[in-house]
């Protein structure tokens, strides 16, 4: 270990009072690793990489905005680092304002992007004609109003972050859909931990050639083997114009013999792969917990109903 500290250490996205904070101090076995808050994701990444830390945190997907490009485009682009465990976390937005101030001052909102755009409706709605500035971090947004004297300035995060930075919490709850949930991963340069029979394993596939129903050649590879795909995500290649990588996760392991031969099959065949990782999935929701979340059914087309489309009078 190449770092300054005794205990093993944890990276994560900062400034103290962050999600990602409240997430990664919800694992109850990383009690004995001294966490260290970082600047950036970049710095998050580069740094647990260069072995400076033995593991990184960060946020991956948002059950509103979708995935986390900061934290997945460089693992899949630039690092090689390992998932080692995925979390889960309800998050709830806030308002935050230096104390005194009143809602009818606010003229710019601060935050990271993705906060912004998880209240998207309500700033609509109720902050009308107010700028929309960034930070790294939510609660480097909370730092930043907290240490600006400017009455107009507002952020929106982590009501530990009020708490953290002397913040008063204007509103609370402000994300525009209920369940909103961050799954965040730890990573590791080395290990793929041992398996428990409920685990996720992540890739990604880079086609060797464009050409017709090559996704498709890819997926029937786990069709064939009866593998459950959890995940399935495109990305620009980032080399020419039109060309994709394909990220997907699915349930199983790599030391599954199905799961082995499946990865071994598809790199021979359409594409190269990148491991990310087999790691133990959090629980999906029960059927319960969707039926009770889903707001109407309303607009949804039923079975047969391109035919309808096609003979509207047949
Ligand atoms: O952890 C935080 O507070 C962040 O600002 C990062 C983040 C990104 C996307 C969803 C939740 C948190």
């Amino acid at each position: 270990m190449v770092n300054e500290f005794s205990e093993p250490t944890v990276a994560y996205l900062g400034p103290r009072g962050t999600f990602t904070e409240e997430a990664l101090f919800s694992l109850d076995d990383l009690k004995g690793y001294r966490a260290v808050p970082l600047g950036s994701f970049k710095e998050v990444l580069e740094r647990t990489e260069a072995g400076e830390f033995d593991l990184g945190f960060l946020p991956i997907e948002n059950s509103i905005e979708g995935t986390v490009l900061a934290t997945l485009d460089p693992m899949v682009f630039e690092h090689h680092l390992l998932i080692q465990r995925e979390v889960e976390l309800e998050i709830h937005q806030n308002l935050l304002v230096k104390p005194g101030t009143e809602r009818t001052e606010i003229k710019t909102i601060i935050s990271y992007s993705h906060a912004t755009a998880q209240c998207a409706n309500y700033i609509k709605h109720n902050l009308p004609g107010v700028t929309i500035s960034t930070a790294d971090s939510t609660a480097q947004a909370a730092q930043i109003v907290a240490e600006s004297d400017d009455h107009t300035l507002a952020a929106i995060g982590p009501l530990v972050a009020a708490q953290i930075y002397g913040l008063w919490v204007e509103t609370e709850q402000i994300e525009d859909f209920a369940n909103n949930k961050t799954r965040f991963v730890l990573l590791s340069r080395t290990g793929v931990p041992e398996m428990t029979g409920c685990d996720k394993t992540s890739i990604v596939c880079f086609q060797l050639a464009d050409r017709p129903g090559s996704l498709l050649g890819i997926l029937e590879h786990f069709a064939r083997r009866s593998i459950n795909l959890s995940k399935l995500e495109s990305r620009p290649a980032k080399s020419v114009m039109g060309e994709y990588c394909f990220i997907i996760d699915f349930e199983g392991h790599i030391r599954d013999e199905p799961v082995a031969e499946c990865l071994e099959a598809i790199s021979d065949s359409q594409a190269g792969v990148k491991f990310l990782g087999s790691y133990p999935r959090v629980p999906v929701s029960s059927l319960k917990d969707i039926e009770k979340n889903s707001v109407s059914r309303v607009g949804y087309v039923g079975k047969g109903w391109v035919r309808e489309l096609l003979n509207p009078l047949g």
